[in-house]
């Protein structure tokens, strides 16, 4: 099934177009990987895709057009993201941060289920039983719900990033360089990640530097160079595609 589909995406900040009608699309149980240089305009179809920024062209949910929603609207339908550094709640635990996890999904308010009294306890315990379950269904054990992100193994926290944004049922998640700054089994287990939420029929579109695990783990890839997309297709055709080869992946970072 379609999930997200991108036509002609367009973004500017001033004079400086940083994509130029871009179009692809992701399927459920898909992902899509984006590479491209630096500054090739990868976060900015995301930031448009989002409606943070301004954009030209159209970005379809679900067969829904999304001109014009608010982000926050955006979540509700299913589009969550995750950001190139780690955004939690630094003053909640990892459990709270989890629990923040289902205020989009019910629409409650965040100081209704962590910071408000006995009204709301029945409410609390099962929102916290829910969080605690989805930490431990990925991996993130109980001996870590009760520190703060920052006190937990940078690998765990790149993975806690994107089990917030899968949150109770994200439909299509644009994951913005789960990678960064990973190596060895904690790559591994955000690849078993991926994979995992891949079978669980979401759609997602990953923006990689890392190479090996792009080419590995995706359906598709988009290339991006200067705002243009310059190859689109399997990982294969992509790596042989002399376009990327001279614009990409033969040059350094
Ligand atoms: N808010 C902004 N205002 C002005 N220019 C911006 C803004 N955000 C990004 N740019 C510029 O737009 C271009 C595309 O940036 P973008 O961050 O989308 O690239 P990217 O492919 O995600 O890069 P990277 O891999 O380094 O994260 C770059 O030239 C960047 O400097």
């Amino acid at each position: 099934m379609t999930a997200l589909v991108v036509d002609k995406l367009t973004v500017r900040y001033g004079s400086l177009r940083a994509l130029n009608q871009v179009s692809w699309r992701v399927d459920s149980g898909e992902i899509l990987g984006v590479i491209g240089p630096n500054g090739a305009g990868k976060s900015s179809s995301f930031a448009a895709i989002s409606n943070v920024v301004r954009r030209e062209g159209t970005a379809t949910l679900h067969g829904k057009s999304t001109d014009g929603v608010p982000t926050q609207a955006l979540a509700r339908r299913g589009l969550r993201r995750t950001f190139q550094h780690n955004s939690f709640f630094g003053k909640l635990t990892v459990l709270q941060n989890a629990m923040t996890a289902f205020q989009v999904e019910g629409g409650t308010r965040l100081a209704a289920t962590i910071g408000m009294p006995w009204r709301q306890a029945r409410e609390r315990a099962a929102c916290r039983d829910r969080a605690a379950a989805l930490l431990r269904e990925f991996g993130i054990g109980d001996t870590y719900h009760d520190r703060y992100p920052d006190d937990v193994p940078y690998g765990l926290q790149r993975v806690l990033s994107l089990v917030l944004a899968y949150g109770s049922g994200a439909e299509v998640l644009l994951v913005d360089e789960p990678a960064a700054g990973v190596g060895g089994a904690d790559l591994q287990s955000l690849s078993d990640l991926l994979g995992e939420l891949r079978k669980r029929g979401v759609a997602m579109v990953l923006i990689e530097h890392h190479m090996d695990l792009v080419m590995r783990l995706v359906d598709r890839v988009a290339v991006i160079d200067r705002g243009e997309l310059i190859a689109y297709g399997s990982p294969d055709d992509v790596q042989r595609d002399p376009a990327v080869l001279e614009a990409y992946l033969g040059r350094s970072e």
